[in-house]
Protein backbone atom coordinates (compact mmCIF):
# COMPACT_ATOMS: atom_id res chain seq x y z
CA UNK A 1 0.00 0.00 0.00
CA UNK A 2 1.84 3.16 -1.18
CA UNK A 3 0.42 6.10 1.19
CA UNK A 4 -1.50 7.54 3.95
CA UNK A 5 -4.33 10.09 2.92
CA UNK A 6 -7.06 12.31 5.46
CA UNK A 7 -10.33 12.60 4.15
CA UNK A 8 -9.62 16.29 3.72
CA UNK A 9 -6.78 15.64 1.09
CA UNK A 10 -8.98 13.40 -0.86
CA UNK A 11 -11.67 15.59 -0.89
CA UNK A 12 -9.49 18.28 -2.76
CA UNK A 13 -9.25 15.89 -5.68
CA UNK A 14 -12.77 16.06 -7.40
CA UNK A 15 -12.04 17.06 -11.29
CA UNK A 16 -12.10 15.88 -14.31
CA UNK A 17 -8.56 15.45 -14.58
CA UNK A 18 -7.61 14.72 -11.19
CA UNK A 19 -10.81 12.16 -9.30
CA UNK A 20 -10.20 10.23 -6.17
CA UNK A 21 -12.43 8.40 -4.43
CA UNK A 22 -13.07 6.16 -1.34
CA UNK A 23 -14.09 2.94 -1.15
CA UNK A 24 -13.85 0.54 1.84
CA UNK A 25 -11.25 2.75 3.09
CA UNK A 26 -8.99 2.43 0.27
CA UNK A 27 -8.15 5.67 -2.01
CA UNK A 28 -8.34 5.34 -5.58
CA UNK A 29 -7.17 7.32 -8.68
CA UNK A 30 -9.80 6.97 -11.12
CA UNK A 31 -8.71 9.93 -13.13
CA UNK A 32 -8.01 7.87 -16.20
CA UNK A 33 -10.53 5.76 -15.81
CA UNK A 34 -13.22 7.82 -16.17
CA UNK A 35 -13.74 7.71 -20.23
CA UNK A 36 -13.29 4.05 -19.52
CA UNK A 37 -16.01 3.23 -16.82
CA UNK A 38 -18.65 1.20 -18.17
CA UNK A 39 -20.88 3.30 -15.95
CA UNK A 40 -20.11 6.45 -17.59
CA UNK A 41 -17.56 9.54 -16.35
CA UNK A 42 -20.42 11.48 -14.80
CA UNK A 43 -21.13 9.14 -12.13
CA UNK A 44 -17.91 8.89 -10.74
CA UNK A 45 -17.24 12.78 -10.79
CA UNK A 46 -20.72 13.03 -8.69
CA UNK A 47 -19.05 10.99 -5.71
CA UNK A 48 -15.45 11.94 -6.90
CA UNK A 49 -13.53 13.14 -3.21
CA UNK A 50 -15.75 11.43 -0.98
CA UNK A 51 -16.73 8.14 0.38
CA UNK A 52 -18.47 6.32 -2.15
CA UNK A 53 -18.44 2.58 -0.68
CA UNK A 54 -22.16 2.45 -0.46
CA UNK A 55 -23.09 3.30 -4.00
CA UNK A 56 -19.84 1.35 -5.36
CA UNK A 57 -21.51 -1.81 -3.38
CA UNK A 58 -24.72 -1.06 -5.02
CA UNK A 59 -23.87 -0.97 -8.32
CA UNK A 60 -21.17 -3.76 -8.58
CA UNK A 61 -20.26 -7.15 -7.44
CA UNK A 62 -16.99 -7.99 -5.49
CA UNK A 63 -14.98 -9.11 -7.91
CA UNK A 64 -14.62 -5.73 -9.44
CA UNK A 65 -11.96 -4.71 -6.55
CA UNK A 66 -9.90 -7.66 -6.51
CA UNK A 67 -9.55 -8.01 -10.53
CA UNK A 68 -9.29 -4.07 -11.49
CA UNK A 69 -8.91 -2.24 -8.23
CA UNK A 70 -5.00 -2.64 -8.12
CA UNK A 71 -4.72 -0.72 -10.88
CA UNK A 72 -6.08 2.38 -9.25
CA UNK A 73 -4.77 2.16 -5.78
CA UNK A 74 -2.82 4.64 -4.56
CA UNK A 75 -3.40 4.70 -0.56
CA UNK A 76 -5.15 4.16 2.44
CA UNK A 77 -7.51 6.78 4.61
CA UNK A 78 -6.16 7.07 8.54
CA UNK A 79 -2.38 6.70 9.70
CA UNK A 80 -0.43 3.56 10.33
CA UNK A 81 -0.68 4.11 13.87
CA UNK A 82 -4.33 4.22 13.60
CA UNK A 83 -6.45 2.46 16.64
CA UNK A 84 -7.67 -0.45 14.57
CA UNK A 85 -3.53 -1.08 13.76
CA UNK A 86 -1.83 -0.30 17.35
CA UNK A 87 -1.67 -3.98 19.49
CA UNK A 88 -3.22 -3.72 22.52
CA UNK A 89 -3.28 -6.06 25.65
CA UNK A 90 -7.48 -5.64 25.64
CA UNK A 91 -8.99 -8.92 25.42
CA UNK A 92 -10.80 -10.00 22.26
CA UNK A 93 -14.26 -9.31 22.41
CA UNK A 94 -16.10 -12.47 21.98
CA UNK A 95 -19.79 -12.64 20.63
CA UNK A 96 -21.89 -14.14 22.86
CA UNK A 97 -24.19 -15.95 20.44
CA UNK A 98 -20.77 -18.59 19.84
CA UNK A 99 -21.16 -21.82 21.08
CA UNK A 100 -17.68 -23.28 19.48
CA UNK A 101 -14.72 -22.00 18.37
CA UNK A 102 -15.37 -22.70 15.08
CA UNK A 103 -16.96 -20.43 12.82
CA UNK A 104 -15.59 -19.58 9.80
CA UNK A 105 -16.70 -17.79 6.49
CA UNK A 106 -18.46 -14.35 6.25
CA UNK A 107 -22.23 -15.41 8.59
CA UNK A 108 -24.19 -14.91 5.96
CA UNK A 109 -27.24 -16.88 6.91
CA UNK A 110 -27.28 -20.51 5.19
CA UNK A 111 -24.38 -19.36 3.01
CA UNK A 112 -22.50 -22.11 3.92
CA UNK A 113 -23.67 -25.45 5.94
CA UNK A 114 -24.58 -25.23 9.60
CA UNK A 115 -21.38 -26.08 10.56
CA UNK A 116 -19.72 -23.30 9.64
CA UNK A 117 -21.54 -20.86 11.47
CA UNK A 118 -20.49 -22.49 14.41
CA UNK A 119 -22.76 -25.45 14.83
CA UNK A 120 -22.04 -28.62 16.31
CA UNK A 121 -21.72 -31.82 14.03
CA UNK A 122 -20.67 -35.06 14.37
CA UNK A 123 -18.85 -35.33 11.51
CA UNK A 124 -15.86 -33.10 10.87
CA UNK A 125 -12.64 -32.21 13.36
CA UNK A 126 -9.32 -30.28 12.67
CA UNK A 127 -8.57 -32.17 9.27
CA UNK A 128 -11.59 -31.43 7.72
CA UNK A 129 -11.39 -27.84 9.08
CA UNK A 130 -7.42 -27.59 7.62
CA UNK A 131 -9.12 -28.28 3.67
CA UNK A 132 -11.82 -26.30 4.56
CA UNK A 133 -9.51 -22.94 4.87
CA UNK A 134 -6.93 -24.25 2.03
CA UNK A 135 -9.52 -24.61 -0.59
CA UNK A 136 -11.53 -21.47 0.26
CA UNK A 137 -8.03 -19.29 -0.19
CA UNK A 138 -7.52 -20.95 -3.56
CA UNK A 139 -11.32 -20.65 -4.96
CA UNK A 140 -11.20 -16.78 -3.51
CA UNK A 141 -8.06 -15.90 -5.22
CA UNK A 142 -7.54 -17.87 -8.05
CA UNK A 143 -10.79 -18.89 -9.43
CA UNK A 144 -14.09 -16.70 -8.66
CA UNK A 145 -12.56 -13.07 -10.05
CA UNK A 146 -12.26 -15.12 -12.99
CA UNK A 147 -14.78 -17.41 -13.88
CA UNK A 148 -17.36 -14.88 -16.10
CA UNK A 149 -14.29 -14.00 -18.34
CA UNK A 150 -13.27 -18.19 -18.72
CA UNK A 151 -16.75 -18.42 -18.91
CA UNK A 152 -17.19 -15.64 -22.20
CA UNK A 153 -13.85 -17.08 -24.10
CA UNK A 154 -15.37 -20.76 -23.49
CA UNK A 155 -12.17 -22.66 -21.79
CA UNK A 156 -9.98 -22.71 -18.97
CA UNK A 157 -6.34 -21.64 -18.61
CA UNK A 158 -3.75 -24.65 -18.52
CA UNK A 159 -2.24 -22.66 -15.30
CA UNK A 160 -5.78 -23.34 -13.52
CA UNK A 161 -5.32 -27.20 -13.80
CA UNK A 162 -1.48 -26.81 -12.49
CA UNK A 163 -1.85 -24.09 -9.61
CA UNK A 164 -5.45 -26.80 -8.43
CA UNK A 165 -3.04 -29.97 -8.90
CA UNK A 166 -0.46 -27.94 -6.51
CA UNK A 167 -3.50 -26.77 -4.29
CA UNK A 168 -3.72 -30.79 -3.85
CA UNK A 169 -7.62 -30.33 -5.52
CA UNK A 170 -7.42 -32.53 -8.14
CA UNK A 171 -6.34 -35.10 -6.31
CA UNK A 172 -8.89 -34.89 -3.72
CA UNK A 173 -11.29 -34.91 -5.92
CA UNK A 174 -10.19 -38.23 -7.11
CA UNK A 175 -9.04 -40.00 -4.00
CA UNK A 176 -7.23 -42.52 -3.37
CA UNK A 177 -5.32 -44.48 -5.65
CA UNK A 178 -3.24 -48.09 -5.10
CA UNK A 179 -0.16 -46.04 -5.07
CA UNK A 180 0.19 -42.96 -3.79
CA UNK A 181 3.41 -42.30 -5.48
CA UNK A 182 1.72 -41.57 -9.14
CA UNK A 183 0.53 -38.37 -7.36
CA UNK A 184 2.89 -35.73 -7.66
CA UNK A 185 1.24 -33.47 -4.86
CA UNK A 186 -0.17 -33.64 -1.42
CA UNK A 187 -4.08 -33.48 -0.32
CA UNK A 188 -4.96 -29.76 0.55
CA UNK A 189 -4.54 -28.09 4.02
CA UNK A 190 -1.67 -30.92 5.05
CA UNK A 191 -3.98 -33.54 5.57
CA UNK A 192 -2.34 -37.01 5.35
CA UNK A 193 -2.67 -39.28 2.24
CA UNK A 194 -4.01 -42.35 4.43
CA UNK A 195 -6.74 -39.78 6.45
CA UNK A 196 -8.07 -38.51 3.61
CA UNK A 197 -11.95 -39.20 3.47
CA UNK A 198 -15.03 -39.31 1.45
CA UNK A 199 -16.03 -35.77 3.81
CA UNK A 200 -12.64 -34.03 2.96
CA UNK A 201 -13.82 -34.39 -0.30
CA UNK A 202 -17.10 -33.06 -0.03
CA UNK A 203 -15.30 -30.38 1.22
CA UNK A 204 -12.84 -29.62 -1.51
CA UNK A 205 -15.83 -30.32 -3.94
CA UNK A 206 -18.69 -27.68 -2.29
CA UNK A 207 -15.68 -25.22 -1.67
CA UNK A 208 -14.67 -25.44 -5.13
CA UNK A 209 -18.32 -24.87 -6.30
CA UNK A 210 -18.35 -21.84 -4.79
CA UNK A 211 -16.52 -20.10 -7.58
CA UNK A 212 -20.88 -20.25 -8.92
CA UNK A 213 -19.58 -21.71 -12.19
CA UNK A 214 -20.78 -25.63 -13.33
CA UNK A 215 -17.97 -24.77 -16.47
CA UNK A 216 -15.56 -24.10 -14.03
CA UNK A 217 -15.89 -27.46 -11.73
CA UNK A 218 -17.25 -29.60 -14.60
CA UNK A 219 -13.97 -28.16 -16.97
CA UNK A 220 -11.63 -28.87 -13.66
CA UNK A 221 -12.87 -32.00 -11.96
CA UNK A 222 -15.68 -33.03 -13.75
CA UNK A 223 -13.51 -35.42 -17.07
CA UNK A 224 -11.18 -36.27 -14.14
CA UNK A 225 -13.71 -37.42 -11.43
CA UNK A 226 -15.73 -39.73 -13.86
CA UNK A 227 -12.88 -40.20 -16.81
CA UNK A 228 -10.14 -41.39 -14.12
CA UNK A 229 -12.16 -43.18 -12.00
CA UNK A 230 -12.24 -46.37 -14.39
CA UNK A 231 -8.35 -46.09 -14.05
CA UNK A 232 -7.61 -45.92 -11.11
CA UNK A 233 -10.19 -49.15 -9.79
CA UNK A 234 -10.20 -51.39 -12.28
CA UNK A 235 -6.86 -50.64 -15.12
CA UNK A 236 -3.84 -52.30 -15.23
CA UNK A 237 -0.92 -50.85 -13.39
CA UNK A 238 0.85 -50.48 -16.90
CA UNK A 239 -2.10 -47.87 -18.07
CA UNK A 240 -2.27 -46.44 -14.26
CA UNK A 241 1.38 -45.13 -14.81
CA UNK A 242 0.41 -44.07 -18.17
CA UNK A 243 -2.46 -42.15 -17.17
CA UNK A 244 -2.57 -41.27 -13.13
CA UNK A 245 0.38 -38.82 -12.73
CA UNK A 246 -0.27 -36.40 -15.68
CA UNK A 247 -3.91 -36.19 -14.83
CA UNK A 248 -2.75 -35.54 -11.30
CA UNK A 249 -0.36 -33.02 -11.84
CA UNK A 250 -2.62 -30.63 -13.93
CA UNK A 251 -0.77 -31.35 -17.39
CA UNK A 252 -3.14 -33.75 -18.93
CA UNK A 253 -6.87 -34.17 -19.18
CA UNK A 254 -9.23 -36.78 -18.95
CA UNK A 255 -12.52 -37.47 -20.00
CA UNK A 256 -15.18 -39.84 -20.02
CA UNK A 257 -17.19 -41.15 -22.99
CA UNK A 258 -20.18 -42.77 -22.70
CA UNK A 259 -23.02 -41.51 -23.85
CA UNK A 260 -23.89 -41.43 -27.89
CA UNK A 261 -26.01 -39.17 -30.15
CA UNK A 262 -28.67 -41.32 -30.09
CA UNK A 263 -28.88 -42.50 -26.63
CA UNK A 264 -28.46 -40.99 -23.20
CA UNK A 265 -29.47 -42.69 -20.17
CA UNK A 266 -29.85 -45.78 -22.37
CA UNK A 267 -26.23 -47.44 -21.81
CA UNK A 268 -26.64 -50.86 -21.99
CA UNK A 269 -27.87 -49.99 -25.48
CA UNK A 270 -25.02 -48.29 -26.62
CA UNK A 271 -23.21 -48.73 -30.43
CA UNK A 272 -20.13 -47.79 -30.76
CA UNK A 273 -18.09 -50.90 -31.84
CA UNK A 274 -14.64 -52.10 -30.90
CA UNK A 275 -13.74 -55.08 -33.63
CA UNK A 276 -11.58 -57.62 -32.61
CA UNK A 277 -8.32 -57.46 -34.98
CA UNK A 278 -6.54 -60.17 -32.82
CA UNK A 279 -3.63 -57.62 -31.40
CA UNK A 280 -5.71 -54.76 -31.26
CA UNK A 281 -9.08 -53.53 -31.54
CA UNK A 282 -10.71 -51.48 -34.53
CA UNK A 283 -13.18 -48.63 -33.17
CA UNK A 284 -15.73 -47.01 -34.78
CA UNK A 285 -19.11 -44.77 -33.35
CA UNK A 286 -19.84 -41.35 -32.11
CA UNK A 287 -19.85 -40.27 -28.71
CA UNK A 288 -21.77 -36.65 -27.28
CA UNK A 289 -21.80 -34.56 -24.81
CA UNK A 290 -17.98 -35.50 -23.58
CA UNK A 291 -17.32 -33.24 -20.69
CA UNK A 292 -13.62 -32.32 -21.36
CA UNK A 293 -13.77 -33.84 -24.88
CA UNK A 294 -12.38 -30.77 -26.25
CA UNK A 295 -9.70 -30.83 -24.75
CA UNK A 296 -8.84 -34.46 -23.36
CA UNK A 297 -5.79 -35.82 -23.91
CA UNK A 298 -7.45 -39.46 -23.00
CA UNK A 299 -10.73 -40.94 -23.40
CA UNK A 300 -12.05 -43.65 -20.77
CA UNK A 301 -14.80 -44.87 -24.05
CA UNK A 302 -17.35 -47.59 -23.59
CA UNK A 303 -17.74 -50.08 -26.53
CA UNK A 304 -19.59 -52.61 -27.82
CA UNK A 305 -17.00 -55.52 -27.65
CA UNK A 306 -19.31 -58.62 -27.02
CA UNK A 307 -23.56 -59.60 -27.81
CA UNK A 308 -26.16 -56.68 -27.47
CA UNK A 309 -27.46 -55.43 -24.24
CA UNK A 310 -25.27 -54.85 -20.70
CA UNK A 311 -23.45 -58.13 -21.45
CA UNK A 312 -21.51 -57.02 -24.52
CA UNK A 313 -19.61 -53.71 -22.98
CA UNK A 314 -16.38 -53.05 -22.46
CA UNK A 315 -13.69 -49.88 -21.54
CA UNK A 316 -10.68 -48.71 -23.41
CA UNK A 317 -8.53 -46.18 -22.89
CA UNK A 318 -8.06 -44.38 -26.60
CA UNK A 319 -5.86 -41.94 -26.51
CA UNK A 320 -6.18 -38.30 -28.72
CA UNK A 321 -2.82 -39.08 -30.59
CA UNK A 322 -4.06 -42.52 -31.64
CA UNK A 323 -5.36 -41.88 -35.56
CA UNK A 324 -9.02 -41.40 -36.62
CA UNK A 325 -9.56 -39.54 -33.23
CA UNK A 326 -11.75 -36.34 -33.66
CA UNK A 327 -13.12 -33.72 -31.52
CA UNK A 328 -15.47 -30.67 -31.98
CA UNK A 329 -17.15 -28.28 -28.97
CA UNK A 330 -20.29 -27.96 -28.47
CA UNK A 331 -22.61 -25.01 -28.30
CA UNK A 332 -24.74 -25.69 -25.55
CA UNK A 333 -26.93 -23.66 -22.82
CA UNK A 334 -24.51 -23.68 -19.44
CA UNK A 335 -21.35 -25.08 -18.54
CA UNK A 336 -19.64 -22.96 -21.58
CA UNK A 337 -15.85 -23.63 -20.23
CA UNK A 338 -15.82 -27.12 -19.74
CA UNK A 339 -15.45 -28.19 -22.99
CA UNK A 340 -18.31 -30.44 -24.25
CA UNK A 341 -17.69 -32.09 -27.14
CA UNK A 342 -18.64 -34.20 -29.87
CA UNK A 343 -16.54 -37.15 -30.13
CA UNK A 344 -15.79 -39.39 -33.56
CA UNK A 345 -13.99 -42.31 -33.82
CA UNK A 346 -12.86 -43.51 -36.93
CA UNK A 347 -10.98 -46.54 -37.15
CA UNK A 348 -8.68 -45.95 -34.38
CA UNK A 349 -6.37 -49.05 -33.50
CA UNK A 350 -6.44 -49.69 -29.96
CA UNK A 351 -4.21 -51.86 -28.90
CA UNK A 352 -5.39 -54.73 -26.61
CA UNK A 353 -3.20 -53.26 -23.22
CA UNK A 354 -5.30 -50.26 -23.66
CA UNK A 355 -8.74 -52.36 -22.29
CA UNK A 356 -9.69 -51.01 -18.43
CA UNK A 357 -10.43 -54.28 -16.20
CA UNK A 358 -12.12 -57.29 -18.17
CA UNK A 359 -13.57 -57.58 -22.08
CA UNK A 360 -17.26 -57.45 -21.52
CA UNK A 361 -17.47 -56.55 -18.08
CA UNK A 362 -17.59 -52.91 -18.63
CA UNK A 363 -21.35 -52.61 -17.76
CA UNK A 364 -20.33 -53.22 -14.11
CA UNK A 365 -17.34 -50.44 -14.51
CA UNK A 366 -20.30 -47.93 -15.24
CA UNK A 367 -22.47 -48.85 -12.25
CA UNK A 368 -19.80 -48.44 -9.95
CA UNK A 369 -18.78 -45.32 -11.43
CA UNK A 370 -22.18 -43.70 -11.22
CA UNK A 371 -22.50 -43.31 -7.32
CA UNK A 372 -19.58 -41.01 -6.96
CA UNK A 373 -20.44 -38.95 -9.66
CA UNK A 374 -23.67 -38.73 -9.18
CA UNK A 375 -22.60 -37.85 -5.35
CA UNK A 376 -20.37 -35.32 -6.95
CA UNK A 377 -23.78 -33.67 -9.00
CA UNK A 378 -25.73 -33.05 -5.49
CA UNK A 379 -22.46 -31.46 -3.76
CA UNK A 380 -22.10 -29.32 -6.72
CA UNK A 381 -26.04 -28.33 -7.78
CA UNK A 382 -26.22 -27.81 -3.58
CA UNK A 383 -23.94 -25.42 -3.11
CA UNK A 384 -24.81 -23.34 -6.12
CA UNK A 385 -28.73 -23.81 -4.75
CA UNK A 386 -26.96 -21.75 -1.85
CA UNK A 387 -25.54 -19.28 -3.58
CA UNK A 388 -28.39 -18.37 -5.14
CA UNK A 389 -29.01 -18.28 -1.46
CA UNK A 390 -26.24 -15.83 -0.77
CA UNK A 391 -26.60 -13.46 -3.28
CA UNK A 392 -30.05 -12.77 -2.99
CA UNK A 393 -29.91 -12.19 0.70
CA UNK A 394 -26.85 -9.70 0.24
CA UNK A 395 -28.28 -8.39 -3.02
CA UNK A 396 -31.71 -7.88 -0.93
CA UNK A 397 -29.70 -6.15 1.91
CA UNK A 398 -28.66 -3.44 -0.31
CA UNK A 399 -31.37 -3.11 -3.05
CA UNK A 400 -34.14 -0.87 -2.31
CA UNK A 401 -37.76 -1.14 -3.91
CA UNK A 402 -41.12 0.66 -2.79
CA UNK A 403 -38.95 2.84 0.30
CA UNK A 404 -37.45 -0.10 1.76
CA UNK A 405 -34.93 -2.96 1.22
CA UNK A 406 -36.25 -6.00 -0.60
CA UNK A 407 -35.21 -7.89 2.08
CA UNK A 408 -37.60 -5.95 4.46
CA UNK A 409 -40.51 -7.21 1.76
CA UNK A 410 -42.62 -10.27 3.00
CA UNK A 411 -42.66 -11.88 -0.46
CA UNK A 412 -39.08 -12.06 -0.68
CA UNK A 413 -38.50 -13.20 2.57
CA UNK A 414 -41.05 -16.31 1.62
CA UNK A 415 -38.84 -17.07 -1.39
CA UNK A 416 -35.62 -17.28 0.42
CA UNK A 417 -37.44 -19.20 3.47
CA UNK A 418 -38.27 -21.76 0.30
CA UNK A 419 -35.06 -21.83 -0.93
CA UNK A 420 -33.27 -22.33 2.57
CA UNK A 421 -35.30 -25.33 3.45
CA UNK A 422 -35.21 -27.20 0.40
CA UNK A 423 -30.95 -26.45 0.31
CA UNK A 424 -30.66 -27.65 4.00
CA UNK A 425 -32.63 -30.71 3.70
CA UNK A 426 -30.60 -31.62 0.79
CA UNK A 427 -27.27 -31.13 2.26
CA UNK A 428 -28.26 -33.03 5.69
CA UNK A 429 -29.15 -36.18 3.53
CA UNK A 430 -26.02 -35.14 1.36
CA UNK A 431 -23.94 -35.92 4.91
CA UNK A 432 -25.72 -38.85 5.88
CA UNK A 433 -24.65 -40.56 2.58
CA UNK A 434 -21.85 -39.46 2.43
CA UNK A 435 -21.09 -41.31 5.95
CA UNK A 436 -22.55 -44.39 5.12
CA UNK A 437 -19.84 -44.43 2.44
CA UNK A 438 -17.26 -43.80 5.06
CA UNK A 439 -18.60 -46.53 7.22
CA UNK A 440 -20.37 -49.55 4.88
CA UNK A 441 -18.35 -52.17 2.62
CA UNK A 442 -17.61 -50.73 -0.90
CA UNK A 443 -19.04 -53.94 -2.39
CA UNK A 444 -22.08 -53.17 -0.44
CA UNK A 445 -22.17 -49.66 -1.28
CA UNK A 446 -23.64 -49.80 -5.25
CA UNK A 447 -26.44 -52.09 -4.08
CA UNK A 448 -27.35 -50.32 -0.47
CA UNK A 449 -26.66 -46.54 -1.64
CA UNK A 450 -27.45 -46.54 -5.06
CA UNK A 451 -31.26 -46.19 -4.79
CA UNK A 452 -31.25 -43.19 -2.11
CA UNK A 453 -28.00 -41.32 -3.92
CA UNK A 454 -30.11 -41.38 -7.05
CA UNK A 455 -33.28 -39.51 -5.80
CA UNK A 456 -30.90 -37.36 -3.99
CA UNK A 457 -29.51 -36.29 -7.17
CA UNK A 458 -32.76 -35.43 -7.84
CA UNK A 459 -33.47 -33.65 -4.80
CA UNK A 460 -30.58 -31.11 -5.75
CA UNK A 461 -31.13 -30.73 -9.04
CA UNK A 462 -34.72 -29.68 -8.29
CA UNK A 463 -33.67 -27.79 -5.61
CA UNK A 464 -31.11 -26.21 -7.81
CA UNK A 465 -33.82 -25.33 -9.83
CA UNK A 466 -35.82 -23.64 -8.04
CA UNK A 467 -33.12 -21.33 -6.26
CA UNK A 468 -31.87 -20.67 -9.42
CA UNK A 469 -35.19 -19.45 -10.60
CA UNK A 470 -36.18 -17.80 -7.49
CA UNK A 471 -33.03 -16.11 -7.11
CA UNK A 472 -32.96 -14.75 -10.86
CA UNK A 473 -36.63 -13.20 -9.86
CA UNK A 474 -35.10 -11.56 -6.91
CA UNK A 475 -32.28 -9.93 -9.11
CA UNK A 476 -34.39 -8.95 -11.88
CA UNK A 477 -32.77 -7.36 -14.65
CA UNK A 478 -29.55 -8.20 -13.26
CA UNK A 479 -30.13 -12.02 -13.66
CA UNK A 480 -31.14 -11.55 -17.53
CA UNK A 481 -27.64 -9.95 -18.14
CA UNK A 482 -24.48 -11.67 -18.54
CA UNK A 483 -21.62 -10.06 -16.26
CA UNK A 484 -22.05 -7.63 -13.47
CA UNK A 485 -23.97 -7.83 -10.20
CA UNK A 486 -26.19 -10.50 -11.61
CA UNK A 487 -22.97 -12.57 -12.86
CA UNK A 488 -23.47 -15.60 -10.62
CA UNK A 489 -27.28 -15.72 -10.89
CA UNK A 490 -27.42 -15.51 -14.25
CA UNK A 491 -25.02 -17.76 -15.41
CA UNK A 492 -26.12 -20.42 -12.89
CA UNK A 493 -29.85 -20.23 -13.88
CA UNK A 494 -28.66 -21.38 -17.17
CA UNK A 495 -25.99 -24.35 -16.05
CA UNK A 496 -29.45 -25.93 -14.20
CA UNK A 497 -30.19 -28.52 -16.98
CA UNK A 498 -26.44 -29.30 -16.60
CA UNK A 499 -27.17 -31.33 -13.36
CA UNK A 500 -30.70 -32.64 -13.96
CA UNK A 501 -29.75 -34.70 -17.26
CA UNK A 502 -26.55 -35.97 -17.18
CA UNK A 503 -25.32 -38.28 -15.30
CA UNK A 504 -29.13 -40.06 -14.67
CA UNK A 505 -31.74 -37.68 -15.86
CA UNK A 506 -34.20 -36.86 -12.98
CA UNK A 507 -36.98 -38.94 -14.48
CA UNK A 508 -34.33 -42.04 -14.49
CA UNK A 509 -33.10 -40.93 -11.01
CA UNK A 510 -36.66 -40.60 -9.19
CA UNK A 511 -37.53 -44.66 -10.87
CA UNK A 512 -34.42 -46.01 -9.92
CA UNK A 513 -34.85 -44.73 -6.48
CA UNK A 514 -37.73 -46.65 -6.10
CA UNK A 515 -37.16 -49.32 -7.90
CA UNK A 516 -33.23 -50.11 -6.28
CA UNK A 517 -34.96 -49.53 -2.32
CA UNK A 518 -37.74 -51.89 -3.39
CA UNK A 519 -35.33 -54.66 -4.03
CA UNK A 520 -33.41 -53.87 -1.30
CA UNK A 521 -36.00 -53.93 1.03
CA UNK A 522 -37.60 -57.31 0.05
CA UNK A 523 -33.59 -58.75 0.04
CA UNK A 524 -34.08 -57.68 3.36
CA UNK A 525 -37.68 -59.27 4.35
CA UNK A 526 -39.87 -56.20 4.42
CA UNK A 527 -43.56 -56.75 4.10
CA UNK A 528 -44.87 -55.29 1.37
C1 LIG B 1 -12.28 1.38 -8.51
C2 LIG B 1 -13.41 1.97 -8.92
C3 LIG B 1 -14.38 1.42 -9.91
C4 LIG B 1 -14.23 0.42 -10.82
C5 LIG B 1 -12.98 -0.41 -11.09
C6 LIG B 1 -15.50 0.27 -11.51
C7 LIG B 1 -15.74 -0.67 -12.50
C8 LIG B 1 -16.98 -0.89 -13.05
C9 LIG B 1 -17.30 -1.99 -13.95
C10 LIG B 1 -16.32 -3.08 -14.40
C11 LIG B 1 -18.60 -1.89 -14.28
C12 LIG B 1 -19.39 -2.85 -15.21
C13 LIG B 1 -20.35 -3.69 -14.40
C14 LIG B 1 -19.68 -4.70 -13.49
O1 LIG B 1 -18.83 -5.45 -13.97
O2 LIG B 1 -20.01 -4.71 -12.29
C15 LIG B 1 -19.13 -0.73 -13.61
C16 LIG B 1 -20.42 -0.30 -13.70
C17 LIG B 1 -20.95 0.74 -12.98
N1 LIG B 1 -20.30 1.51 -12.04
FE1 LIG B 1 -18.34 1.38 -11.56
N2 LIG B 1 -16.38 1.17 -11.01
C18 LIG B 1 -15.74 1.90 -10.03
C19 LIG B 1 -16.29 2.89 -9.25
C20 LIG B 1 -17.59 3.30 -9.31
C21 LIG B 1 -18.19 4.28 -8.43
C22 LIG B 1 -17.43 4.98 -7.31
C23 LIG B 1 -19.50 4.40 -8.80
C24 LIG B 1 -20.59 5.26 -8.23
C25 LIG B 1 -20.52 5.99 -7.20
C26 LIG B 1 -19.73 3.52 -9.91
C27 LIG B 1 -20.93 3.33 -10.56
C28 LIG B 1 -21.19 2.41 -11.53
C29 LIG B 1 -22.47 2.24 -12.19
C30 LIG B 1 -23.75 3.03 -11.94
C31 LIG B 1 -22.32 1.19 -13.08
C32 LIG B 1 -23.40 0.58 -14.00
C33 LIG B 1 -24.07 -0.56 -13.24
C34 LIG B 1 -25.03 -1.39 -14.06
O3 LIG B 1 -24.75 -1.72 -15.22
O4 LIG B 1 -26.07 -1.76 -13.50
N3 LIG B 1 -18.55 2.86 -10.18
N4 LIG B 1 -18.12 -0.16 -12.86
Amino acid sequence: MAKNFSIEEVAKHTASNDCWVIIHGNVYDLTNFLSEHPGGKKILLKNAGIDATEKFDSFHNASVLTKMGSAFLIGKIGSDDSPSTVETDEVEDVNPLMVGQHSFGDMVPYSDPMWYQDWYSPYYNETHRAVRKAVREFVDKEVTPFCHEWDEAKQLPRELYLKAAKAGILGACVGQVDDPSLMKYPMPGGVKYEEFDSFHRLITMDELSRCASGGVTWGLIGGLGIGLGPIVHFASKELQERVIPGCLDGTKNICLAITEPSGGSDVANLSTEAKDMGDHFLVNGEKKWITNGVFADFFTVAVRTGKPGFGGISFLLIERSMPGVTTRQMNCSGVWSSGTSFVIFEDVKVPKSHVIGKVDKGFKYIMQNFNPERIGCVIQANRFARICIEESITYGNKRETFGKKLIDHPVIRNKLANMIRKVEATHAWLEALVYQSTQMDPNLQAIRLGGPIALCKAQASRTFEYCAREAAQIFGGLAYTRGGQGEKVERLYREVRAYSIPGGSEEIMLDLGVRQSIKVGQFMGAKM
